[in-house]
C-alpha cells in the first residue's frame, strides 16, 4: 500500500473514532492459582516482588553522562528493553521519569481525581473530565455492551489527551511524548510491534481509591476479542508506596490461546509494586494475563494502549456491524452472569462505551508522517545528538 493511501486510511480511523515464547521465565513461579482461590488475607507477596534492578548499570552510566532521565532512549538500553519484552513478555523500567517529574505527575493525577469528586461549581478545573468507576467489556470495536462491577474492577478512570486546558497538565503530555518515543523505537526492534507506534489510545488515568479496590485477572486483548491493543504501557505515580499498601500488578504466565477457560492454569510470575517513576510494558494479549491486587491506599497510574494498526482498523470497521455487536454483547452478558454468581454483585449496565479513547491524527496533506512518530523521532534525535556531544 502506498504511503498516501495508508495515511488516508489512518485518517479514516481517526474520523471514525472521532478523536491509533519465551525460552525461560524470568521469576521463579510459585504455586498455580486455582480458579476460585481466595485472596490472601495478609500482604505477604505470593510471588517474588519484581523490580527494574536489571537497568541499574545503564541508569548509572547515563547519569554520569548527565542523561539520567533519558537512560532508556539509548541504543544499549533499547536493545535490552526489546530483548526482555520478547523473552519475558513484560519489562519493568524504573526511573522512566525522574523523581521530580514523577512527583509532579502524581500531583496532577491527584488534582484531577479530587476535582472530579467536587461539584462542578466548587473547583477551579471546570471542564476537566471526571474520573468515574472503570467500565468493563465493550467488545471488539469498543462500542458494544459495557458494565461496571466493583468486585471485578474497582478503579476510577478518565481518558485524557494531555491537552485539556482545564486540567492544567504539565507533565502528562511530556510523559506521553516520551512513551510514544520509546514505543516507536521498540517497534523497529521487536517484530511483534512492527505495526505499532502510529496509533494509540488516549491516556487512561486511574485511581484505585483504597479500601481493597482491585482488578481481577484479565487480558487487555484476546484472540476472540481482537480489539487492536498490542502493547500496554503503564506508569505508576505513588510516592509513598510501601508493601502494606498493596495494589501490586500481578503478572501470570502466558496462556495458550486455544485452551478453554476451564482448562487453563494460571501461574503467577511476579508481583510488581506500583512505585513512583516505574513504567511497565507488556503484551496486551494472552501472553500477559494480569491483575491488580487489592489496594489499601490510593493508587495512581496512567495506562496507554498502543494498537496494532491492522487489527485496529479491522476492529473499527466493525463499529457499526450489528451482528458483531450482538455477538459481543451476548458474550458480555455471559461474563456478567458468571461474575454475578461468583461475587454476588449485580452489574451496573452502561450500554455503549462512553469514552472516546483514541488519539486523532494530525490532518495534514504535506506527506508528514503521523504526529506521533514525528514527535517521537525528533525527541530521540535531539537527546541522542546531545549525548554524542557529551561523549565526544
Ligand atoms: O494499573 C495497573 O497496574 C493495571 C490496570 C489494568 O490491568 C487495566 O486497566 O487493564
Ligand atoms: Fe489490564
Amino acid at each position: 500500500m502506498g504511503r498516501k493511501s495508508k495515511k488516508a486510511q489512518r485518517r479514516r480511523v481517526a474520523k471514525q473514532t472521532s478523536v491509533a515464547f519465551p525460552n525461560k521465565l524470568p521469576f521463579q513461579a510459585s504455586k498455580p492459582v486455582a480458579e476460585n482461590a481466595t485472596k490472601q488475607a495478609t500482604h505477604e507477596p505470593a510471588t517474588p516482588l519484581a523490580d527494574g534492578a536489571w537497568s541499574t548499570g545503564l541508569r548509572t552510566k547515563y547519569m554520569m553522562l548527565g542523561k539520567a532521565e533519558w537512560w532508556w532512549l539509548f541504543d544499549d538500553a533499547l536493545a535490552q528493553i526489546a530483548q526482555r519484552l520478547q523473552r519475558e513478555n513484560f519489562v519493568i523500567l524504573d526511573g522512566f521519569l525522574d523523581q521530580s517529574m514523577s512527583v509532579e505527575l502524581h500531583e496532577e493525577l491527584v488534582r484531577a481525581y479530587k476535582a472530579g469528586k467536587l461539584p462542578e461549581t466548587r473547583h477551579s478545573m471546570v471542564g476537566c473530565p471526571r474520573m468515574q468507576p472503570g467500565a468493563l467489556a465493550g467488545g471488539q470495536a469498543g462500542t458494544s455492551l459495557t458494565y461496571r462491577m466493583n468486585a471485578v474492577r474497582g478503579d476510577h478512570v478518565a481518558w485524557f489527551d494531555g491537552k485539556e486546558e482545564a486540567c492544567q497538565w504539565h507533565v502528562l503530555p511530556k510523559y506521553l511524548q516520551r512513551m510514544d518515543t520509546l514505543v516507536s523505537e521498540l517497534a523497529a526492534l521487536v517484530p511483534n510491534l512492527a505495526r505499532t507506534g502510529a496509533l494509540r489510545s488516549n491516556a487512561m488515568a486511574t485511581c484505585y481509591p483504597g479500601n481493597g479496590a482491585h482488578y481481577v485477572r484479565h487480558c487487555d486483548n484476546t484472540s476472540t476479542i481482537q480489539n487492536g491493543r498490542r502493547l500496554t504501557a503503564l506508569f505508576y505515580a505513588n510516592p509513598l508506596w510501601t508493601p502494606g499498601h498493596g495494589g501490586e500488578l500481578r503478572m501470570f504466565a502466558p496462556q495458550p490461546a486455544d485452551l478453554e477457560e476451564n482448562e487453563r492454569v494460571y501461574v503467577p510470575l511476579a508481583d510488581i509494586p506500583p512505585t513512583l517513576g516505574r513504567a511497565v510494558l507488556f503484551f496486551a494479549d494472552e501472553r500477559c494475563p494480569h491483575e491488580v491486587l487489592p489496594a489499601s491506599m490510593m493508587r495512581f497510574a496512567v495506562t496507554v494502549w498502543y494498537f496494532d494498526e491492522e487489527e485496529k482498523l479491522a476492529a473499527n470497521k466493525l463499529k457499526n456491524d450489528a451482528a458483531r455487536a450482538e455477538a459481543d454483547a451476548a458474550r458480555t452478558r455471559r461474563e456478567m452472569e458468571k461474575f454475578k454468581a461468583k461475587y454476588g454483585e449485580a452489574p451496573e449496565i452502561l450500554g455503549q462505551r462512553q469514552e472516546e479513547n483514541e488519539v486523532p491524527e494530525v490532518d495534514s496533506d504535506d506527506g508528514e508522517p503521523p504526529s506521533l512518530l514525528h514527535g517521537a523521532a525528533t525527541l530521540r534525535n535531539h537527546q541522542i545528538s546531545t549525548q554524542r556531544k557529551v561523549q565526544d
